[in-house]
């Protein structure tokens, strides 16, 4: 039966510039910014989907063109995180209150309700007020310092519940599907760490995937800061990402399933277009029916990944219920009887959200609302409900996928999340969290085989959608290599550590990680040099495999281990393991590795403590001022234990603050300082970069710091500083 059409509601496109109007010309110097954040067909769209009541429809809309406030989280254990947040709250916001800029007066930096232990921060000056205002200046120096060396990362606040509602402990395996730039993997790390005694390395994994190899290696760079020995970084299609196995107790190969899967997939993007106000002119409808199929294909291997009882967080930031609800009802319906929505209204309780929706309109590539398609129960899936062709010979397929299905009110879309920006002054977001509740069996299977009834048509579509012809996700081994770099390899010559065999897919160009034995070679003499205990799994040690000397030595977790070592696990790794142990340039007399900073915290708990050097107020602070001071420029005591030391080696630095409190505020960090450093003949120096320094300098003596080459130039951070010093002086220490 032919379908009545009906009318093209995309018919007008404001955002078309028009040859014959001067206002529309790039020449044209006084359109406002404001007037370039419109576009018609994107609130016709969404008006018709009725995302919101309609008296709100203006209150989203405006904040929609307002600028996104700043937000960040802060990070590091427990007791670090609480030092910074301290910080914060004693020698920034009180000096930043009451900002006015441009006859506006704008809120102080505050705690985001929602976000755990006050770790999640937003503030909403304009980045130019930062620079106008010299208490501002110094927060935004702060920030900036503090970020690079990854004390404090910088995420939108709505990119930040992903991670939360998956629910980690520090001893789940976790896949983290479309990873990269990292702000989320770089949160799931945390949680594996969190709580975790600095003796201990937790028993859980992050393997953070990007099919993209550039933005993988972004994701190197991001989640390095962390330095954590679990994590691995891959590179695969996450449509097809490989099935992973491992040793059961009877030394058979099983599969390995993980707990917790976050599938961040790639989306249109609309719910961030208060961050990139570009997306006004470029936004269209067609889009999310493009990504539909992507989102859905990601969103079922990853049902197969996980195992029974395992969570899911699918998430876009996008409001179109064609990339959200239509892609996670069509997954419930897939895996009917296997998996379902979790209801969250119990989780992050202050955070305001609204419910998936359980209706929508679809339009074809016209821009014409499209009936729903009658489709029985058994055909529920990917059957193409119209194809036709157009003059440019495009096929254009509406999947059935794409449709509120028929039992819609049974699938619970109201747990689904949507975050709105007038909800909380956020950008937009949706989240849906997922249960496998059972194995899944032959009907849940997408082999081509046992769909074939449906699969064809679609497959055939899924040539035109996505370039690829395997639409069987299970068929992982078919995975085409993708372009791959040299990120983070190290030049090496042959091993005289003997590796073992190395066990990573070899069609990836990175150089493969091979594990050192820890019972020869130079690896062994460093082990032995540095009395580092056998409770360290020592043979979590790695290196990247080439014929030249291992010049940096890896550490992984005894988990990474394990799934490294699995002889059929085929994955395109990019990065693994925490740099520990690297050959200095010139030869040193007792061993020939120096310790990494990276690695160093980790190191800790297992080296011999002649190489721990414990360091009072006065000497550290000589320490962080001189960067490398001479044995006679400490004091006495430390002097003659250094003096021991052998020459020309690595030693740790720590530095245990004792609390020091003015009028009953804390003035002194809490978390120990470690740091690597190096005793040269007469003179013990820092390793560290100057960020970090700078950081440390700060929280330690209350000082902005100019580092130069040789020692630092101080400056007042904030007024409170002036009376520390004063105190500190005093020696009011207690
Ligand atoms: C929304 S971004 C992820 C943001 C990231 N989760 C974060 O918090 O920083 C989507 C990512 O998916 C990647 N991607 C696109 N298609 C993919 C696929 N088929 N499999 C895996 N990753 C994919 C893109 O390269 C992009 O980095």
């Amino acid at each position: 039966m032919a379908k009545k059409r009906k009318a093209n509601v995309w018919k007008k496109n404001t955002n078309k510039r028009n040859r014959d109007d001067p206002a529309s010309s790039k020449n044209f110097p006084d359109r406002t910014e404001d007037a370039l954040k419109q576009n018609e067909n994107f609130e016709t769209y969404y008006k018709a989907q009725k995302i919101v009541p309609e008296e709100e429809w203006d209150s989203l809309i405006s904040h929609l063109k307002r600028s996104l406030p700043t937000s960040f989280r802060v990070t590091g254990t427990r007791i670090q995180a609480e030092d910074l947040v301290t910080q914060i709250k004693r020698d920034f916001i009180p000096f930043i209150q009451n900002i006015e800029f441009d006859g506006v007066t704008y809120e102080p930096p505050h705690e985001i309700p929602w976000y755990p232990d006050g770790l999640g921060w937003s503030f909403e000056v304009p980045k130019i007020a930062l620079k106008k205002s010299v208490h501002l200046n110094k927060f935004h120096k702060f920030l900036v310092t503090e970020s690079e060396i990854g004390n404090i990362s910088r995420q939108e606040a709505v990119s930040m519940i992903p991670p939360l509602l998956l629910d980690v402990k520090p001893n789940h395996a976790v896949l983290d599907m479309c990873a990269a730039p990292g702000s989320k993997t770089s949160q799931i790390i945390e949680f594996i760490h969190a709580d975790i005694k600095p003796d201990e390395i937790p028993n859980g994994i992050v393997v953070a995937n990007d099919s993209n190899y550039k933005r993988a290696c972004m994701l190197v760079h991001q989640t390095n800061r962390l330095h954590s020995p679990c994590l691995i970084v891959t590179n695969h299609n996450g449509e097809r990402f490989p099935n992973l196995f491992k040793r059961n107790k009877d030394d058979n190969s099983e599969q390995f399933f993980f707990d917790r899967i976050l599938a961040d997939v790639p989306c249109s993007g609309d719910g961030t277009m208060r961050k990139n106000p570009a997306i006004w002119n470029t936004w269209n409808f067609k889009e999310a029916i493009h990504l539909h199929k992507i989102q859905e294909k990601i969103l079922k291997r990853a049902v197969h990944l996980v195992k029974v009882g395992g969570r899911i967080v699918y998430s876009t930031c996008s409001l179109n219920p064609i990339e959200n609800e239509a892609v996670v009802a069509s997954a419930l319906n897939h895996y009917k009887g296997a998996l379902e929505l979790v209801d969250v209204s119990d989780e992050l309780k202050n955070l305001i959200r609204r419910p998936g929706l359980s209706s929508w309109k679809v339009f074809d590539r016209d821009g014409v609302e499209s009936n729903t398609v009658k489709v029985e129960d058994s055909e529920i899936g990917d059957k193409p409900s119209a194809e036709k062709q157009d003059e440019k010979n495009e096929t254009k397929t509406l999947y059935t996928s794409l449709y509120p299905p028929k039992n819609s009110s049974e699938l619970h879309l109201d747990r689904c999340l949507r975050i709105y920006p007038h909800l909380q002054n956020t950008g937009g977001f949706f989240v849906a969290v997922l249960k496998k509740t059972s194995a899944l069996d032959a009907t849940h299977s997408v082999k081509k085989t046992v769909r074939k009834d449906i699969m064809n048509s679609a497959a055939e579509s899924d040539k035109i959608e996505d370039g690829s012809s395997d639409v069987a996700e299970e068929d992982s081994e078919s995975d085409t290599p993708l372009a791959t770099g040299t990120l983070g390899s190290v030049p090496l010559r042959e091993t005289e550590y003997d590796p073992e065999k190395p066990r990573i897919d070899p069609s990836l160009e990175e150089n493969p990680y091979v594990f050192l034995n820890p019972n020869e070679g130079s690896l062994k003499s460093a082990i032995d040099f540095y009395k580092i205990s056998p409770k360290l799994n020592t043979g979590g040690f790695l290196a990247r495999a080439e014929k030249s000397v291992h010049r940096t030595v890896y550490f992984v977790s005894n988990s990474v281990k394990e799934l490294l070592s699995e002889p059929n696990n085929k994955l395109r790794m990019v990065n693994t393991g925490v740099k520990m142990l690297a050959k200095p340039a010139s030869r040193t007399p007792n061993c020939e590795f120096r310790l990494v900073s990276e690695g160093v915290p980790i190191l800790l708990p297992f080296i011999g403590s002649d190489f721990v050097v414990d360091m009072d107020f006065g000497d550290f602070s000589t320490f962080l001022k001189l960067k490398n001071p001479r044995f006679d420029q400490l004091s006495p005591s430390l002097s003659e234990v250094v003096s021991k030391t052998e020459k020309q080696i690595s030693l740790i630095v720590r530095y245990i603050p004792i609390l020091i409190l003015i009028n009953r505020i804390i003035y002194s960090v809490r978390a120990p300082i470690i740091l690597p450093a190096w005793r040269g003949n007469d003179s013990l120096s820092i390793h560290i970069d100057k960020s970090e320094l700078r950081s440390i300098i700060i929280r330690v003596l209350g000082v902005d710091a100019d580092i130069g080459k040789s020692g630092f130039k101080m400056e007042n951070n904030s007024r409170t500083s002036d009376k520390f010093l004063q105190e500190k002086k005093e020696n009011k220490d207690i």
